[in-house]
C-alpha cells in the first residue's frame, strides 16, 4: 500500500520528483505508446533504456537540488540526505503505482505504463537514485494484487529483464526477490500450474548463485504438519455413493484380491480393508523419516511399503488400460459423482492434499498418478535409508565443516540396506514396464541422482561452489612458461637426427643424384635395431666412470628411446600403455602376440568368419557364473571376431591395471559428465563406485570391425534395455545349481562367506522371478554354464545362428526365449 495517498504529496522534492516522473513517463510513452489488439504480454518488449530518457542525471540532480548526497557513504549528512531522497522517490512512486493498478486492469493497452515505470525504477535504481529493492517491493504487491493469468503476464516481464534488474545490488533485493517468488509458489497447485511453478523456479535459479543458501534447510526440518489422516480400519461406515473398480481390478489382478477371500498365500495382496490400514501410515514415514531408525517403526513401514508394492503390481502398469478397464467406465450399476460437471481436466487433475477416505481407496489406487506419486516418494524414502548405513556414514566422515543438524546418529543394518535395495529394484521393475514407464522413471532416477548430491553438498555445511580464480603469481608463471616453450630456440647447426647436406655443395650433380637415392638418407630405421643400441647404452651407463659421462650416455639413450618409440607407435601403439619404467621401453621390442592389450585392426577376421549378425553382444548372470570366463573363451575360439567393450569406473586402478584395458579410470565429475550427456548404455553402482558402458567405447570395437561383447550384471543388462533401449542380444549366464556356484565364487576366491552367502540367496530373484517374468522378457537366449567348452559352443552357434535357422534345444540348442539351453546339465532350480 502506498505511504501517502494525496493528489499534492506537499513536499517540494516529491512534487518536484512528481513531475519529473510523469515527463519521463511521457518520454517512455512516445517511444513505446500503448497499442490495442495487442496480447498483454507483447507491450512488454522492448525495455526503456537511460538513452532513451534526456539526460536523466541531470534532470534528478536538479528535482533534489538543495539535497546534496555526494560525499563519503558513512557521512551522516549524506546518509540522511541519501534517505529522503529515497524516500520523496519511495512515496512518488507508490502513489503513481497504486492509483494505476486500482484503475487499470492488466490486460488492458494501458498496463504499458506500468512496465515503462518499472523500468524506469530500474533504471534509477540501477543509478543509485532509489532503494534497490523498491522495484521489488512493487512487483511483490503488484503479483498479490493479480490473478494467476495476471501473475503469468508478470512474470513474462521478469523473465524478459531478469538479467537486467539483478545485474546490480542483488545482496539488497534477493530477499524480496525470493518472497515474491516463494509466495508465488505457494499461491499454485504443483498440478495445475505445473509449467509456471517451473518457470518461477528457472526464475530463482537463474538469478541466485548456484551454492545460495537462502533456500536451504539448512536445519534439516521435517514438514511435520502435515499429517495425513485416516479412518480407522474396517469402519464399517456409511459408504460414499461413489464410483468403485472392485470388479473391474479383480478382472484385472485375476481374481487375486477377494476381499473375503479365503487363506491367501504368501504372494497374494491384502484386501483393501487391510492394505487401507498399512498404507495411509506410509505417509509419517515419508514426512518424517528420522523415525525409521526406531525398529518398530521400520519394521511397520517395511510392511507397508511391501503391501503396497505387491497390490499395485496386481494393476496394468500402462496408462490405456487404466483409463479404460477404471476410471473411464465405472463399474457396473454405480453412479459416476461428478457426471455432467463437463470439467474433465479438473476431475482429472492429480489433488496433492490427499483424500483419504476408504471409500476412495480403490480409486485412488486405481489410478496410475497417484500410484507413481506413492512410488516416487517410497523411493525417496529407501534413498533416506541407503544413505545412512554403516558403509554410506563413513563417506560422511572426512567432511570439513560437517553440518550437524542434518549428521543422525541412527544407523540402518545390512539387512535393512539389503531390503532397501531390493525393493527400490522391484519398483523400478515394476514402473519401467512400458515405454512411458521406462521414460518416467528414467526421469526419477535422474531427479533422486541429483537430488543425492544436493543432500550431501547440505551435510558438508553447504560448502561454496565456486572455483578459485587464478591468481597472478599463476597466470605469471604460465605465461613465462608459455613464451620460454615457444621462444625462438638457437638453431643447431645441423638440426637433430638431421642427415649431412654438405656433400650437395661439394660433389659434381650426377655424385649428388646418387649420393640422394641412398636408402639410409630416407629409409626410416628398423625398430629392432635400436633394441641392441639401446642395450649397449644401459651397459655403458651401469658401468660409467663419472657422473659427467653417465649423464652424457644417458641421454644418448633416451635420445635413442625417443626415436624408437617414435617408430613404434604406428604398429606398437598398444604397448604403451603398459610401459610403466620411461627407462624401460623393452616392451615395445617384444612381439605383438605376447601382449594381451588391444589387438590392431590387422587380427579382425577375414568376412568370411563373421556372423550374420553383427549386433552387439550384451552377457548377463549372477556374479561369479562366469561371464568373464566364457567370453575370454569365446574371444580364443573366433579370433578376431568379437571384441570386448571396455566400461568406465570411478574407482582407481589396482596395481597391473592399466588404463583402457580392464577398465576405463575416470573421476567422478567425468564419469557424472559422461552420464548426464547421455553418452552411457548403462550405468551402475556398486559399493559407492560407479561403472558404465559409454556407447563411445561401443563404437571402438565396432569401428575396428569386430563384433562388440559387453559383460554386465544383470542390473546392468536390465538397464541398458529397460531404461536405454540399448539394442543388442542379450544372453543370460546361469549357474546349473546354487551349490556349483557357491563352489566355483569360494574356489576362485576374492569373496568372503557372507559375500557368497548374499549372492546365493539373491538368486532365486535375479534369475526366477515369475513375478515379472523377467529373464524371459529381458533375454534372447539363456545358456546354463555347466561344462565350460561346452558352453563356448552353444554360445558361439547362437551367435551365429542365421536368423531363419532353427538351432535344436538342448546340447548346443537354441532355446526360446527364456529357455535355458542347458549343455548336459539340468535346468537350475533356486
Ligand atoms: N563352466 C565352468 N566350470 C567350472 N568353473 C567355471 C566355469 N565357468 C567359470 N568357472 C570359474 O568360476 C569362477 C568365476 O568365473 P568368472 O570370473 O568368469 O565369473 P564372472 O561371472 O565373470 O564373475 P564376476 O561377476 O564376479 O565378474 C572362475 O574361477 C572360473 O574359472
Amino acid at each position: 500500500m502506498p505511504a501517502l495517498v494525496v493528489d499534492d504529496l506537499g513536499v517540494p522534492h516529491v512534487t518536484a520528483f512528481g513531475s519529473l516522473l510523469n515527463e519521463l513517463l511521457d518520454e517512455a510513452a512516445a517511444l513505446k505508446p500503448p497499442v490495442t489488439n495487442r496480447t498483454p504480454s507483447a507491450s512488454i518488449e522492448p525495455p526503456i533504456n537511460k538513452h532513451d530518457l534526456n539526460n536523466l542525471s541531470g534532470r534528478i540532480s536538479s528535482a533534489f537540488s538543495g539535497i546534496t548526497v555526494e560525499g563519503a557513504d558513512d557521512d551522516v549528512a549524506v546518509k540522511k540526505a541519501r534517505s529522503r531522497k529515497f524516500a520523496a522517490i519511495e512515496a512518488v512512486a507508490r502513489d503513481f503505482f497504486s492509483k494505476l493498478t486500482a484503475s487499470t486492469p492488466i490486460n488492458s493497452p494501458e498496463f504499458i505504463k506500468i512496465w515503462n515505470f518499472l523500468d524506469i525504477l530500474s533504471i534509477l535504481s540501477d543509478d543509485g537514485h532509489c532503494d534497490p529493492a523498491l522495484l521489488f517491493w512493487l512487483i511483490e504487491e503488484l503479483l498479490d494484487s493479480q490473478t494467476i493469468a495476471g501473475c503469468r503476464i508478470i512474470f513474462d516481464y521478469l523473465e524478459s529483464r531478469r538479467e537486467r534488474i539483478t545485474a546490480k545490488h542483488f545482496k539488497q533485493t534477493n530477499l524480496v526477490i525470493l518472497r515474491s517468488c516463494n509466495e508465488l509458489l505457494r499461491r499454485l497447485s504443483r498440478a495445475e500450474d505445473t509449467a509456471f511453478c517451473g518457470r518461477v523456479f528457472i526464475f530463482l535459479f537463474q538469478s541466485f548463485p548456484l551454492g545460495d543458501r537462502s533456500s536451504v534447510n539448512l536445519r534439516g526440518e521435517y514438514h511435520v504438519e502435515n499429517v495425513t489422516t485416516f479412518e480407522t480400519p474396517t469402519e464399517e461406515g456409511s459408504k460414499m455413493d461413489v464410483d468403485t473398480q472392485d470388479d473391474a481390478h479383480k478382472e484385472t489382478a485375476d481374481g487375486r484380491t477377494d476381499d473375503k477371500g479365503a487363506t491367501k498365500n504368501a504372494d497374494e495382496p491384502l484386501s483393501m480393508d487391510e492394505l487401507y490400514g498399512l498404507f495411509w501410515p506410509l505417509q509419517e514415514s515419508f514426512s518424517q523419516p528420522l523415525k525409521l531408525f526406531d525398529t518398530s517403526n521400520f519394521t511397520k513401514f517395511r510392511r507397508g511399503v511391501e503391501e503396497t508394492v505387491r497390490t499395485f503390481k496386481t494393476y496394468p502398469s500402462d496408462e490405456g488400460s487404466r483409463s479404460a478397464s477404471t476410471l473411464e467406465e465405472p463399474a457396473h450399476g454405480v453412479k459416476r459423482k461428478r457426471e455432467g460437471s463437463g470439467n474433465d481436466e479438473q476431475s482429472e487433475a492429480f489433488n496433492p492434499k490427499y483424500l483419504t477416505s476408504r471409500d476412495l481407496f480403490e480409486l485412488e489406487v486405481g489410478d496410475l498418478t497417484f500410484r507413481r506419486h506413492i512410488l516416487v516418494q517410497i523411493l525417496i524414502t529407501l534413498n533416506f535409508i541407503l544413505s545412512w548405513t554403516a558403509d554410506a556414514k563413513k563417506k560422511y566422515e572426512g567432511m570439513n565443516t560437517p553440518n550437524k543438524s542434518v549428521m543422525y546418529s541412527g544407523e540402518f543394518g545390512e539387512e535393512e540396506a539389503k531390503w532397501a535395495r531390493d525393493t527400490k529394484n522391484r519398483i523400478a521393475d515394476y514402473m519401467r514396464k512400458d515405454q512411458p514407464g521406462r521414460f518416467f522413471y528414467r526421469m526419477v532416477d535422474t531427479v533422486l541422482a541429483r537430488d543425492k548430491n544436493w543432500v550431501y553438498w547440505k551435510m558438508a555445511g553447504c560448502e561454496p561452489i565456486r572455483r578459485d580464480p587464478i591468481t597472478p603469481e599463476l597466470w605469471a608463471e604460465a605465461q613465462a612458461s608459455a613464451q620460454r616453450a615457444t621462444m625462438n630456440k638457437r638453431l643447431r647447426p645441423i638440426p637433430l637426427n638431421a642427415v649431412p647436406m654438405e656433400f650437395l655443395k661439394e660433389k659434381d650433380r650426377d655424385q649428388v643424384m646418387e649420393e640422394l637415392k641412398n636408402a639410409e638418407r630416407f629409409k626410416i630405421p628398423d625398430l629392432d635395431s635400436f633394441k641392441a643400441k639401446i642395450s649397449d647404452d644401459d651397459f655403458a651407463i651401469s658401468m660409467a666412470a663419472n657422473e659427467q659421462e653417465k649423464a652424457r650416455l644417458t641421454a644418448s639413450k633416451a635420445s635413442k628411446s625417443w626415436r624408437a618409440l617414435r617408430i613404434a607407435r604406428g604398429s606398437k601403439l598398444a604397448a604403451f600403455d603398459k610401459i610403466d619404467d620411461p627407462n624401460d621401453i623393452s616392451l615395445i621390442f617384444e612381439p605383438l602376440d605376447n601382449m594381451d592389450a588391444e589387438k590392431t585392426v590387422e587380427d579382425v577376421a577375414a568376412e568370411g568368419d563373421m556372423p550374420a549378425n553383427r549386433e552387439t553382444v550384451v552377457i548377463s548372470g549372477p556374479p561369479g557364473v562366469g561371464k568373464s570366463t566364457l567370453v575370454e573363451k569365446l574371444l580364443e575360439a573366433h579370433k578376431g571376431v568379437f571384441g570386448r567393450v571396455v566400461r568406465h569406473t570411478t574407482r582407481e586402478p589396482a596395481e597391473g591395471e592399466a588404463n583402457g584395458r580392464t577398465f576405463h579410470f575416470v573421476k567422478a565429475l567425468e564419469f557424472n559428465q559422461l552420464r548426464d550427456g547421455d553418452r552411457l548404455v548403462e550405468y551402475t553402482e556398486q559399493d559407492g563406485i560407479a561403472y558404465g558402458t559409454s556407447s563411445k567405447a561401443i563404437e571402438t570395437v565396432t569401428e575396428s570391425g569386430k563384433v562388440p561383447v559387453i559383460e554386465l550384471d544383470m542390473e546392468g543388462a536390465k538397464f541398458a534395455k529397460d531404461m536405454m533401449d540399448f539394442p543388442g542380444r542379450y544372453i543370460l549366464i546361469k549357474p546349473p545349481t546354487p551349490d556349483v556356484l557357491q563352489s566355483r565364487l569360494k574356489d576362485a576366491g576374492g569373496r568372503d562367506e557372507a559375500a557368497i552367502k548374499a549372492i546365493i540367496d539373491g538368486l532365486p530373484e535375479q534369475l526366477d522371478d515369475d513375478e515379472s517374468k523377467m529373464s524371459s522378457e529381458l533375454f534372447d537366449h539363456t545358456i546354463v554354464n555347466e561344462g565350460l567348452e561346452q558352453s563356448v559352443k552353444i554360445l558361439g552357434e547362437f551367435l551365429y545362428k542365421r536368423e531363419d535357422e532353427e538351432v535344436e534345444e538342448g546340447e548346443g540348442g537354441k532355446a526360446p526365449n527364456g529357455e535355458a539351453a542347458t549343455n548336459g546339465g539340468e535346468h537350475m532350480e533356486t
